[in-house]
């Protein structure tokens, strides 16, 4: 695609909001084209696409930058290597000097750098299980893909099967996911926020991996059920329709502002047993109330979101070691206080979206050792009870180059009786 100079002018602009790390990159974006608001739906798409191009490839475009590493050469260099993009199609933005640059680095060899070959820092890659360099190129490069866009379908109103036919007749191609018996996957990325499905409340946007988080929870009619990090209720919504919508199910959550886009979604859902309430902290008296008293408890704790780079690519250099230890601090606190909550015989389920051990096993193994009133069930064994053929071990792991979703934990705790 040919690039003028005013679209390259904005795409340095972009870049170089998005690498100073002091905000997620979908705001930076977001407020970019707020304040741009003349731009074009190609210039938009460029802008966009390059960008996240250049966050996803980043130690790859460093090291061909080197040592002049700056906004404008990341740029090209993401134009020529990532994008495809052919020196003529540049010859308005490029200065003297900079052709050969770029053809340069075209095919240039990828050196043994394992960052720069698995396109993770060397911070993640010290943390990750994965300890065999071909395991973590092969993570690495499954980041770097694009995620397709899942759909949960809502039990409570319409099954799988006629949600695929309806959605195909409305010239919408899609395919039912490999795992969730719940889930269907979109070939493109079509708007469907007037789809009369989602309008309806039939069909919701979720990744496959986060529908298997929910159904490990295994949540049944008439149960008293808490969804302790509800967030924007992604996981509740599915809880709820599990539940038929009867018993009681609670969304707590720390931030108003996530309980509250749960609102429209649960008015759509049609679901009437979510109780959502906000909580000050995770020893909140709310929460104390509950002790000993529910079914189940699903802790989707926060973490550093390193599961989902592909589609916020610059997570990775958002977080470090220095803020994954102070997540572990939470992550350890939220659980053992959700774990009060779960009665005797009832199942507490630890989910995360980190590819981290150090935010997944270590948090459950010290939380079993502390507690032995609990014991692990195997993710394995639970999810072919529910016919679904997916047998990552003891724990659920996830990995988008293994199982085309997010990268997900769960584990599956269950008090003694
Ligand atoms: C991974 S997100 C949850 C996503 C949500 N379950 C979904 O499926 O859409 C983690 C959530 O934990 C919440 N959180 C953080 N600290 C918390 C605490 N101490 N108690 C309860 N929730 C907390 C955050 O506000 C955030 O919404």
């Amino acid at each position: 695609m040919k690039v003028s100079a005013k679209q390259f002018e904005q795409l340095d602009k972009v870049l170089h909001a998005m690498l100073r790390f002091d905000r997620p990159a979908d705001v930076v974006l977001s407020a970019f084209f707020r304040e741009n608001n003349k731009l074009g739906a190609s210039d938009r798409h460029l802008i966009a696409e390059t960008a996240f191009a250049c966050l996803r490839h980043l130690e790859l475009l460093r090291h061909l930058c080197a040592p002049r590493i700056n906004t404008r050469r990341l740029a090209l260099a993401t134009l020529v290597r990532i994008g495809g993009s052919n020196l003529r199609e540049l010859e308005s933005v490029t200065k003297e000097g900079e052709s050969e640059w770029l053809a340069s680095i075209k095919g240039a060899e990828l050196p043994a750098d394992l960052a720069v070959r698995s396109g993770l820092p060397g911070w993640v890659i010290g943390m990750l299980a994965e300890q065999d360099e071909g395991e973590v190129v092969a993570l690495g490069k499954g980041l770097t893909t694009a995620a397709p866009l899942d759909l949960r379908v809502n039990s409570l109103k319409m099954r799988r099967d006629e949600a695929v036919v309806y959605l195909r007749d409305s010239g919408i191609e899609c395919e039912p996911t490999p795992y969730s018996p719940l889930g269907i996957r979109l070939k493109g990325k079509p708007a469907l926020s007037k789809h009369p499905l989602f309008v309806q409340g039939a069909i919701e946007v979720q990744d496959e991996g986060s529908q298997l988080l929910g159904l490990l929870t295994g949540a049944r009619r008439g149960e008293m059920v808490v969804d302790f990090c509800a967030g924007a209720g992604g996981k509740t919504l599915l809880l709820g329709a599990q539940m038929a919508s009867t018993g009681r199910l609670y969304a707590f959550d720390v931030s108003e502002k996530r309980l509250a886009n749960l609102k429209p979604r649960l008015a759509r859902s049609g679901l009437s047993n979510v109780h959502s309430t906000l909580i000050a902290h995770e020893n909140d008296t709310k929460v104390k109330r509950l002790a000993g008293k529910a079914d189940r408890v699903l802790v989707d704790a926060p973490c550093s979101g390193l599961g989902t780079l592909r589609r916020n690519p610059d997570l990775k250099y958002r977080q470090s070691p220095e803020s994954v230890a102070e997540l572990n601090v939470k992550q350890a606190a939220i659980l053992a206080s959700a774990a009060r909550l779960v009665r005797a015989g009832g199942r507490l389920v630890y989910a995360t979206c980190s590819l981290l051990p150090a935010e997944n096993q270590n948090i459950v193994e010290a939380f079993l050792a502390a507690n032995p009133d609990f014991s692990l069930l195997p993710a394995n064994t639970l999810l072919a009870e529910q016919k679904i053929d997916l047998d990552t071990g003891d724990y659920l792991s996830l990995r988008p180059h293994l199982h085309n979703s997010d990268g997900f934990f769960a584990a599956v705790l269950q008090r003694k009786a």
